[in-house]
């Protein structure tokens, strides 16, 4: 059986739950459409980039290579003096760093890999192609004209497109920024995120717990995932679980921040006051419940211009919505245009039985693959979003659709893997 979505849709658009929850593709739609790449862009030195978003696009400044160049290290020569049977004499040096030299007629230049190919050579012979006594070579395997050269330009030519805007500054791009001579690029600002924790009993990890206190698990997990995701937490407040100091906390914090994260309180107990709060505070309110599992509360709402992403206070139901709406909610405040959503098929390591409703996501870890090369994942049978062991060694989630009961090993499911591709 194969139980997954179209790769192409964004995310799973089923709901059997019977209730008035949104499902998970239109809740990921309904916040992207309040999202916008932050305004405001910093020119950084590369060292200082990594990580961060184009604002500008990167060209070319010169041909790359910038002018021919040697493949091997060898010797520079024109490929008719090879037809003349028997020893070339070897004059002068072309070393990397060089400028380019002449070749005189009828003699062959020692060149090094990277070195400017001297006027006049067509073609580098490998050192272990030729046999050198003293100062003269004599060839000893084939070799073809134009060989082992590095043609001007061959790579990109100047003023090619090489980086456009959107494009995250990883290793790979920074070597073209690089290798066109980019020292500098133009990138959007980090956008600011501020934290909000609620919950009486949420004491920092390591402090002493008394009554019913637990450690707070969400702060530095959301923390990380802030990082990952290249936005830039700027404040974290602990706010007390009433209606007025939530409100009194979400107020102040839109004026000064893109997007507040707040853990808890999103549920509809007594002293859940996210709801609350964001009506008293004059939001605009988008999501407010989702039928996913973990993390049905979850809100997204907007207010003064800043985001607000309510997560649930289960640490996995958290865990689990930042990857589903706030990890692309963050890329698309730091003007990311590559895919933030990207799953593949994978194939389930045993049988899994999942209740119908909420289309759910679960912490799976990738064993190996099949005989067809798709990824085998293996997952508990039953989780509950407070329980975080699930997500040791876990690599992504996988996606078991509302309407599923039961999966087979073997089955095919779609996979959200934790690192954002790129
Ligand atoms: N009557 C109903 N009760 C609940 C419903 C419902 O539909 N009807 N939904 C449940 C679901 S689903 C979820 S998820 C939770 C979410 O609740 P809240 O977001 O309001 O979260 P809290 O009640 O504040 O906390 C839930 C749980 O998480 C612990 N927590 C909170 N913050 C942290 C933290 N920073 N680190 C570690 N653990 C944290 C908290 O102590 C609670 O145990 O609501 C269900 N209830
Ligand atoms: O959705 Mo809640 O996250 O089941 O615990």
């Amino acid at each position: 059986m194969t139980v997954f979505e179209k790769l192409q849709a964004a995310a799973c658009d089923c709901d059997q739950s019977g209730h008035s929850m949104m499902s998970v593709r239109d809740a990921v739609q309904a916040a992207l459409s309040l999202a916008a790449p932050v305004e405001g862009t910093e020119v950084l030195p590369l060292a200082a980039a990594r990580g961060r978003v184009l604002a500008l696009p990167v060209t070319a400044g010169a041909d790359m290579p910038r002018f021919d160049n040697s493949g091997m290290d060898g010797y520079a020569l024109r490929h008719e003096d090879l037809g003349h049977d028997g020893w070339i004499p070897v004059a002068g040096v072309s070393a990397a760093g060089d400028a380019t030299k002449d070749l005189p007629a009828g003699v062959a230049m020692r060149i090094y890999t990277g070195a400017p190919l001297p006027r006049g050579a067509d073609t580098v012979v490998m050192q272990e192609k030729v046999e050198r006594t003293g100062d003269e070579i004599r060839l000893i395997a084939p070799c073809d004209q134009g060989g082992n050269i590095r043609k001007q330009g061959e790579d990109r030519r100047a003023g090619d497109d090489l980086l456009s805007i959107g494009a995250t500054l990883d290793a790979k791009a920074l070597a073209l920024c690089a290798g066109a001579g980019a020292g500098q690029v133009t990138v959007y600002r980090r956008p600011r995120i501020a934290m909000v924790l609620t919950g009486d009993e949420i004491t920092p990890a390591g402090e002493p717990l008394t009554g019913g206190a637990i450690w707070d698990v969400n702060g530095p997990m959301l923390d990380a995932l802030c990082d990952e995701a290249g936005v830039e937490v700027v404040e974290t407040r602990y706010v007390a679980d009433t209606r007025a100091d939530m409100a009194s906390a979400l107020g102040d914090l839109a004026c000064h921040v893109d997007m507040i994260v707040t853990s808890g309180g999103v549920s509809v107990g007594d002293r859940d006051h996210v709801a609350g709060a964001l009506h008293d505070i004059g939001a605009k309110t988008v999501v407010a419940g989702v039928a996913i599992k973990p993390g049905k509360p979850v809100t997204v709402a907007n207010v003064d211009g800043a985001l607000v992403l309510g997560l649930p206070g289960n640490p996995v139901s958290a865990f689990v919505t930042w990857h589903v709406l706030g990890r692309p909610l963050a890329a698309r405040l730091a003007g990311k245009t590559g895919a933030v959503d990207t799953r593949w098929h994978v194939r389930a390591a045993t049988a899994l039985s999942h209740k119908l409703g909420r289309c759910e996501y679960r912490p799976a870890r990738i064993t190996g693959y099949d005989g067809d090369g798709h990824q085998v994942i293996a997952c508990s049978d039953h989780m509950h979003s407070a329980d975080l062991g699930p997500l040791a060694g876990a690599d992504g989630l996988v996606l078991i659709p509302g309407d599923v009961e039961q999966l087979r090993q073997g089955d095919l499911l779609e996979f959200l893997p934790f690192k954002a591709q790129s």
